[in-house]
């Protein structure tokens, strides 16, 4: 991007030169428009008469991968940049109208996915969206943006290495960086099938009221209200005003230090070896404990002690939760379908839960605040987030340590008033139901999706069939249980027991800021902002394995769990070198 408040004639210059590589191809035409530029800018030309033969340049070129029809200075920060004309609706998955490419590739087109990474323009290719490990919402959730923190964060070396073969083109980035798009889908707006066999725009939900221009709160969260069916449509597209970020009180220069700051912080991690996973001493004793649970379990039922046969199978449940959680993120074998094989052997037909659908919610967790307005209807309609049953009733109020250093007043706003009720314990206890409603129906949404990811939709029959022998093990269990009363007691006792993983994580999330400060604010600050620690006895932190240090979990979501409490000590003496907060003080076990 060029900034539009530098030399006049500079910026003319570093323009033109932009406007001449992408002119670079063919077109001899455009010589002459080259040469009135070249005019312009000899003659310190104003910049009206700049635009003007840059307009023309770009209009002239019929395969100009800019299509631009109108050339302004769109943005109040001084910004130059190449715009579509922002009265006509911008029918592009793609906002990046605007981006000057050096693409050589004739596929940079409107309808595009794209996101910035390390200052390269990667167009998603559209079989990805559908069958990406991540889930579609995280990548819909960074169209426009420069997603190069979540993106290193989020893949293998061998991913970032294949991402290459998507860069469509380059942008220059700025000294405060890419001036981010706010994603389509932030606006409700989705690609879908026309009924002529197009791909087309659907607005699947109306923003209700933006917190933009608070004088008190750098929030800018656009809430969402769920289209009726049969509403009607005003517009065919995205206009380019909907997808400018609010005015807030974050500033692109500070995200910027913050992103550079993690580009360090993650190099650290990497050099200090913690992303390889310890088999024996990591796994071995959890392993051991497995085995226990599951062995002192059985043994109990067979014995007929059915209260402590179900409470030592929660406990078996909640500690395999954390295996899970590891291959889910594809942080035990680094392979995905190996990890993913051995996930739905854990989670489905151990645990009777969808993989499928934790990796979908559980990813765009880690890329978007979590919202907990009742009102934003539609947010929690996607995320089906387990807590989004929850939190609206009530969060528990919890004591940080005296310790925590207090947090910068610009980017750390606290989160809604939280109000504390045994009640939440309760319906926390009761959670896995929920988890079971949103995985079943998950898996039925996506029945007839197309899910090609690495060959095939093996792993949504692999899942099926796992549940349905979950039905088959747990049925005979309580069926074994002799009547219904004894039923009703194994459920609910092995049930709750597997319960404190859902207070542990409610806590470390809805305990901080839940605030939307929208796409300026970095990954990195984000992280900060939004998670704390679960303090607790080192005698059992075994139950909590290992993410109640979940700030340092979300900035390295991949990172092996047994290398987490290495990794906080890197993290929290970066952030104390750097006068940044980590919130390491979230007392737990004294509460309840
Ligand atoms: C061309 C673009 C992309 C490709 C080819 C791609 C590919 C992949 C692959 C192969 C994985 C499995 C993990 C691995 O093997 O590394 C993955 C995971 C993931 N990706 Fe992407 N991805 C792309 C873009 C994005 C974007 C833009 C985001 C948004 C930040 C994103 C978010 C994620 C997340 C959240 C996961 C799950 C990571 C975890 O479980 O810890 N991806 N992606």
């Amino acid at each position: 991007m060029l900034d539009y408040n530098q030399d006049l004639h500079t910026q003319l210059t570093q323009a033109h030169e932009a406007v001449c590589r992408v002119s670079l191809q063919k077109d001899i035409e455009v010589k002459e428009l080259q040469g009135n530029l070249d005019k312009a800018i000899r003659l310190n030309a104003p910049a009206d008469i700049f635009r003007h033969s840059l307009k023309t340049l770009l209009e002239h070129r019929a395969d100009s991968p800019i299509h631009a029809s109108s050339c302004q200075t769109s943005r109040p920060s001084g910004h130059f940049s190449f715009t579509c004309d922002a009265a006509r609706p911008l029918d592009v998955r793609d906002p990046f109208a605007r981006v000057r490419t050096r693409s050589t590739r004739a596929d940079v087109d409107i309808n595009n996915t794209l996101f910035i990474l390390n200052g390269n323009v990667v167009r998603v290719p559209p079989s990805w969206l559908t069958s990406h490990p991540g889930g579609n919402l995280a990548i819909l959730r960074h169209v426009g943006r420069d997603a190069t923190d979540e993106v290193d964060a989020f893949h293998s070396d061998e991913t970032l290495q294949k991402m290459k073969g998507s860069v469509v083109g380059r942008v220059e980035l700025g000294e405060d960086g890419w001036v981010p798009f706010v994603p389509p889908i932030a606006n409700g707006w989705v690609r879908r099938m026309g009924r002529d066999g197009k791909m087309e725009w659907y607005n699947e939900a109306r923003p209700l009221k933006s917190t933009e221009d608070s004088d008190t709160s750098p929030a800018s969260q656009i809430l969402l209200k769920k289209a009726q069916a049969g509403a009607e449509e005003t517009q065919t597209g995205p206009m380019l005003a909907q997808l400018q970020p609010t005015p807030n009180k974050l500033s692109p220069k500070t995200e910027k230090m913050h992103s550079d700051a993690y580009k360090e912080l993650h190099k650290r991690v990497i050099d200090a070896g913690l992303y390889k996973t310890r088999f024996i001493t990591g796994y071995g004793p959890e392993f051991v404990r497995y085995t226990l649970l599951a062995l002192v379990s059985a043994v109990c039922y067979y014995k007929g002690w059915l209260v402590a046969s179900a409470l030592f199978l929660g406990l078996f449940w909640q500690q395999l939760t954390f295996f899970a959680h590891d291959l889910g993120h594809v942080g035990v074998t680094h392979d995905w379908t190996l990890d993913r094989l051995i996930s739905i052997f854990v989670a489905d037909l151990i645990g009777g839960m969808s993989i499928g659908w934790w990796v979908n919610n559980h990813n765009v967790h880690h890329c978007k605040s979590l919202s907990v307005s009742p009102l934003n209807d539609y947010d929690n309609e996607r995320m089906r987030l387990k807590w989004s049953l929850t939190i609206p009733l009530t969060t528990p109020t919890f004591s940080t340590s005296p310790s925590l250093p207090s947090p910068p007043s610009s980017s750390t706003p606290s989160g809604p008033p939280i109000t504390s009720h045994k009640l939440s314990y309760i319906v926390l206890s009761l959670t896995r139901f929920n988890l079971y409603a949103n995985s079943y129906g998950y898996l039925a949404k996506t029945a007839f999706e197309p899910k090609r990811f690495r060959g095939g939709r093996w792993w949504w029959w692999t899942e099926v069939l796992c549940l349905g022998l979950f039905f088959a093990w747990f049925g005979a269990v309580l069926k074994g249980c002799g009547s219904w009363p004894n039923i009703l007691t194994y459920l609910l006792v092995s049930h709750v027991a597997a319960s404190p993983v859902h207070v542990q994580i409610v806590l470390s999330h809805f305990s901080r800021s839940t605030a939307d400060f929208g796409p300026v604010e970095s990954f990195f600050a984000r992280q900060l902002r939004t998670t704390v620690d679960v303090i607790c006895s080192p005698h059992i932190e075994f139950i909590h394995g290992g993410l109640h240090l979940q700030v340092t979990h979300h900035l390295f979501p991949r990172l092996p769990r047994h290398n987490l409490h290495e990794a906080s000590l890197i993290v929290k003496e970066f952030a104390k070198e750097r006068g940044l907060e980590y919130a390491d003080g979230i007392m737990m076990w004294s509460r309840i």
